[in-house]
């Protein structure tokens, strides 16, 4: 794993190439939980370890912006269960998410992949949970130009589980914008859809 150094007066032979600086904050980890970095199995695993950081932090949602005209009702669109993994950002373990996000499109009819790409996009971020969900309800509302929506995301953190407490448990949190913060009647519309 390296990395690019431009040469900043733009003299693109003098750029140099140099490790990433996680491969060498890898195998200092490894020396200090005690094992030889040199050894058969882990000689590849700090350059393994910086890529996946690398990905991790460097995703590319893509396109966002396909809007599609509006068909002029309020129709109530849910998109649920999207599965996405992010990192609670007191420990640097993974969270999973089933994440739904629902809208009243009175503004534009935004394409439905999109409703994945932005959930993926907030989390592949450190976080917490609370937060995830606020800017991807955030995100859909700014995208589609709608003030309605609604994220409901459950999650199990392997903080939780794997370590401390101990004690698998699903978190649900959710973030209401709009009308879904002020009426009632729609939320019940949404958790009787989601129940269906
Ligand atoms: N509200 C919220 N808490 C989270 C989230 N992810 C992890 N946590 C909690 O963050 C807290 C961090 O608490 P601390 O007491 O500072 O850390 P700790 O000593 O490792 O705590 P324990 O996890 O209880 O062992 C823990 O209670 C975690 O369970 C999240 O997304 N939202
Ligand atoms: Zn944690």
């Amino acid at each position: 794993m390296s990395v690019t150094k431009l040469d900043l007066n733009g003299d693109p032979s003098a750029s140099t190439t140099t490790e990433d600086p996680l491969v060498e904050l890898a195998r200092q980890l490894l020396v200090e939980i005690g094992e030889d970095p040199n050894r058969d199995g882990l000689l590849d695993t700090p350059a393994r370890f910086a890529r996946w950081w690398r990905e991790f932090i460097n995703y590319d949602p893509g396109s966002l912006g396909t809007l599609f005209e509006s068909i002029g009702t309020s129709q109530l669109v849910v998109v649920s269960d999207i599965q996405v993994w992010s990192l609670c950002e007191h420990h640097l373990l993974p969270f999973n998410c089933s994440v739904t996000i629902a809208y009243r499109p009175t503004g534009q009819l935004l394409g439905l992949s999109k409703f994945a790409r932005v959930a993926h996009q907030y989390a592949h971020k450190l976080q917490v949970q609370e937060r995830l969900v606020d800017q991807i309800a955030l995100e859909i509302s700014t995208l589609s130009g709608t003030p309605d929506v609604a994220v409901i995301a459950k999650g199990e953190h392997l903080c939780m589980s794997m370590r401390g407490i101990k004690a698998a448990a699903q978190m649900t949190s959710t973030a209401y914008r709009g009308e879904f913060s002020t009426d009632a009647e729609l939320r019940r519309e949404l958790f009787d859809l989601l129940r269906a």
